[in-house]
């Protein structure tokens, strides 16, 4: 299989210089991710522009935070975004993803299968997995506001080290109506990584660390 050449454009246009061995494994998952996009609502970024400006963007920023080594979860996968980008990007951490409606993680697995990627898809609400398995980090997009997956995750900190969120501009205000409500309390919050987000060069995505204050969370301090 060769680079499409729109895909290829896309990358030069937003500056992106991937090896091509990943570049083809990304674009593999995108063509069949797309393809059950046509039966499935899985995602509005439907040309090569939008999946490398907005969904390939918050993967490139999001896989550097990661340890080698890492055990993953993708709470709230949907697309595979941002799991399974990370997955081909980061092929030294073991990422696992997290779909509550059922027929979206049937989709996963059939496009996790395709592509013969390692990575479990768990039928699930995310912070439920946590009562059975441990996970280093969780990432997620698109998901839940700030305070509510601090209420997800709140009695399961045993079972998580961090939280990398990704978020957009919205995250401000988002953050003020987790403090106001107490949801960040006996909590650290950080932000690991910003960048502008698509053509608009005023519009910022951010990366959110969020993991537990005192001795536990010392090394992310
Ligand atoms: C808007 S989509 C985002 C998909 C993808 N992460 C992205 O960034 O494009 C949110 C997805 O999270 C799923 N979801 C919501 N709450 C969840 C939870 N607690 N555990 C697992 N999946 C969840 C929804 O079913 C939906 O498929």
């Amino acid at each position: 299989m060769s680079l499409d050449p729109e895909f290829a454009a896309a990358l030069a246009k937003h500056s992106m210089e991937i090896d091509e061995s990943i570049a083809i494994r990304l674009q593999q998952f995108v063509q069949v991710m797309w393809r059950w996009n046509e039966q499935l609502n899985l995602t509005r970024h439907t040309t090569w522009d939008l999946f490398v400006g907005r969904d390939l963007r918050d993967c490139l920023q999001l896989a550097p935070l990661l340890e080698a080594g890492e055990e993953v979860l993708d709470l709230g996968s949907g697309n595979g975004i941002p799991g399974i980008p990370l997955s081909i990007l980061r092929a030294d951490i073991e990422v696992s993803l997290a779909e509550s409606v059922a027929k979206r993680a049937g989709a996963l697995g059939e496009i996790v299968g395709e592509l013969g990627l390692p990575v479990p898809v768990y039928g699930a609400r995310g912070e439920d997995l946590l009562e059975d398995f441990r996970f280093s980090t969780i990432v997620s997009r698109a998901v839940g506001s700030i305070s509510k997956f601090c209420r997800w995750v709140e009695p399961h900190w045993s079972s998580v080290d961090r939280l990398l969120l990704i978020k957009g501009p919205k995250w401000v205000e988002e953050r003020a109506e987790a403090r106001h409500i107490g949801s960040l309390a006996n909590l650290q919050l950080r932000r690991v990584a910003t960048y502008p987000l698509g053509d608009d060069e005023s519009s910022e995505g951010v990366i959110l660390q969020i993991w537990p204050a005192g001795p536990r969370g010392a090394r992310f301090a």
